[in-house]
């Protein structure tokens, strides 16, 4: 696929002379992986050569797919010999108090409604089991970070949705130790639910003080965690509490998870892919070198790459390296090429302005290494994931991220990862949300106006009163400051575009009369006689399924209005015929 113009740099980043040699055009990734993302930020190619583009990597996953296939491994799942709450009988749970460690910790939003209930639906089964068979629930659980009481990180908003999945009325004590909780508990019915408060609002919960996991303990007979996205950590409620009570087991979404783990890690389909992401390679390095032992491929991504770089003696401006881990990043490449397998760390990244003047800080990973990993996971049967490629939390970070994935082999189900991607799945996408919006809110209105020029760009797939309203309203027009700025940002680069022989635009604004094209032609022969560089945008920010259906599409213009704003040019490349 080439580029509408020749793949010049473009220099966009602000007039340090590092940031300019080091930034590109964005030409290389095809648009598919770009339909539904959007690049807004500086992109900064890192030229990391030594393991990130390797080319001996199809005929090493080749060699490793004959080298298994004698073996005949067909994606076993492997049960774990620990005891989980299915093995528990009906007699040992009747009547009993029921310590349940569960992972609650759902994104609510500024009015403490929950935006992502998936958490808690995760938690229902074991609860449900357990009250069908007459124990009594405590159930527990951390929301946030919070340091010391701290209301907005209550469980109380997590009652209504519990108890109508529950389908009890779920009691909720304002602590989870003391008197208070302890006359809660000895007044619970067989079959029913307390809530404890966040257990993390004493801070003896992360410190797995001994003395506070003893009086959780004391609240119930027996153990059950099912806090799957938590059982990395040693905490009071999930690992101190054990010491206290017997039995301590799983329960099902932890034995589920730990079932797809044991058996990815012992028993892979291959290629066997690991993705490790995430903010420091210090908490990674048993994982690393653990995986390094069993995987064909490792990708590498978020902010521990930088440290990497920086060992092979890279630039990585303010970006974070964790300086004693140098020694550590360098002996785990050479380890990688010793057990033979493709470690791939990403060629470029996407950055950001920091506070500090020089200053440039990687937080996602770029086209190119998206297009890197993209290919490498096509090889792959077998997948484990934990961490993020940048920082997901903010929408145009989270693309790396978010495009990895969509290419996971046979997604979702044969992933197993701590760290759960759907805070970054919008919810519209997983909810037939055309139907619902279309019953639910367009039906107020006559008409629609659009004046979010903000989020204009957002018509892609999860913005329906965006975009999916105007399929509902008619009229839908602009408003005025929509109308305004579309007019100071006229893509008169689709002209050019359609000028070039044989460029797609979509349904993006083009002057067709003859004179216009004409006129862009002429214009750019011009430039080149002149010895003028004419730059054009190489890639386009666009809106609507542009790859699957050229014709009905509109191309926005995003793009142009960050060239404007010197933010840089990044997104879908303009495709040739
Ligand atoms: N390039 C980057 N620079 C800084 N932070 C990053 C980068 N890429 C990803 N991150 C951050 O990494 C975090 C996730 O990392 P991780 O899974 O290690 O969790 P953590 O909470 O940081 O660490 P832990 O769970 O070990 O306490 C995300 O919050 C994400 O914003
Ligand atoms: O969301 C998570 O990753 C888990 O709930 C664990 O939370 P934590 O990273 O704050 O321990």
């Amino acid at each position: 696929m080439a580029s509408a113009t020749s793949h010049t740099s473009l220099s966009l980043l602000p007039s340090t002379s590092r940031s300019r040699s080091s930034l590109q055009a964005v030409a290389s990734i095809s648009s598919s992986h770009f339909q539904s993302v959007g690049f807004r930020a500086p992109l900064r190619r890192l030229g990391f050569s030594g393991t990130a583009v390797d080319p001996l990597l199809v005929l090493h996953v080749a060699a490793k797919i004959r080298g298994v296939g004698i073996k005949g491994v067909r994606g076993v799942v492997v049960s774990m010999a620990k005891k989980s709450v299915g093995d528990l009988k009906s007699e040992d749970l009747k009547g009993k108090k029921v310590f349940v460690r569960a992972d609650l910790n759902v994104p609510l939003d500024d009015n403490q409604n929950i935006t992502d209930d998936t958490r808690i639906r995760a938690a229902v089964p074991t609860i449900k089991h357990l009250i069908g068979k007459g124990a009594k629930v405590i159930l527990s659980s951390h929301l946030g970070r919070p340091k010391g009481v701290t209301p907005k990180y209550s469980l109380t908003p997590l009652v209504p949705r519990l108890s109508e999945l529950l389908g009890i009325k779920v009691e909720k004590a304002d602590d989870c130790i003391g008197p208070e909780v302890e006359k809660m508990v000895a007044a619970l019915p067989e079959g029913s639910v307390l809530l404890l408060e966040n257990v993390r609002f004493y801070k003896e919960e992360e410190k797995n003080d001994p003395e506070f996991a003893k009086k959780l303990a004391s609240l119930a007979d027996l153990y059950v965690n099912d806090a799957f996205g938590t059982a990395h950590r040693a905490h009071a409620s999930t690992e101190g509490v054990t010491k206290f009570l017997n039995p301590s087991v799983a329960g099902f979404l932890l034995q589920k998870e730990l079932d797809y783990l044991v058996g990815a890690v012992s028993n892979p389909k291959r290629p066997f892919a690991a993705i490790v992401g995430g903010s420091k390679v210090s908490s990674m390095i048993g994982v690393i070198e653990s995986l390094l032992e069993k995987c064909d491929i490792l990708l590498l991504g978020g902010g521990m790459i930088f440290t990497f770089y920086k060992a092979q003696g890279l630039s990585v401006g303010s970006s974070l390296v964790e300086e004693d881990k140098l020694a550590l990043a360098t002996s785990l490449l050479e380890k990688a090429k010793l057990k033979g397998v493709s470690l791939l760390l990403p060629t470029d990244v996407i950055v950001a302005a920091s506070g500090i003047p020089d200053g440039w800080m990687g937080l996602d990973i770029g086209p190119d290494s998206i297009k890197t990993f993209s290919d490498a996971l096509a090889t792959t049967k077998t997948v484990i994931w934990n961490g993020p490629m940048g920082v997901f939390e903010f929408d145009k970070f989270a693309v790396g991220t978010e495009v990895c994935r969509n290419c996971l082999p046979g997604h979702p189900k044969s992933v197993t990862s701590k760290y759960s991607l759907k805070p970054i799945v919008p919810r519209q996408v997983r909810t037939p949300w055309s139907q619902v919006w279309k019953e639910a809110s367009f039906s107020f209105a006559d008409l629609y106006a659009n004046d979010a020029f903000g989020t204009a760009h957002r018509a892609h797939a999860s913005h329906a009163s965006i975009e999916e309203v105007t399929k509902f309203l008619k009229p839908s027009v602009a408003g005025f400051l929509t109308h305004k700025v579309a007019q100071r940002y006229h893509p008169m680069i689709f002209t050019f575009y359609k000028a070039q022989q044989g460029h797609l635009v979509g349904s993006s604004l083009v002057e067709e009369d003859m004179y216009k094209l004409d006129l862009a032609t002429s214009l750019l022969e011009t430039a080149k006689s002149k010895g003028v560089s004419l730059l054009l945008p190489t890639d386009v920010f666009i809106i609507d399924k542009f790859a699957a259906d050229h014709a009905n599409n509109k191309v926005c213009s995003y793009a142009l209005l960050n060239y404007n704003r010197g933010l840089g040019i990044v997104g879908v490349n303009i495709n040739r015929n």
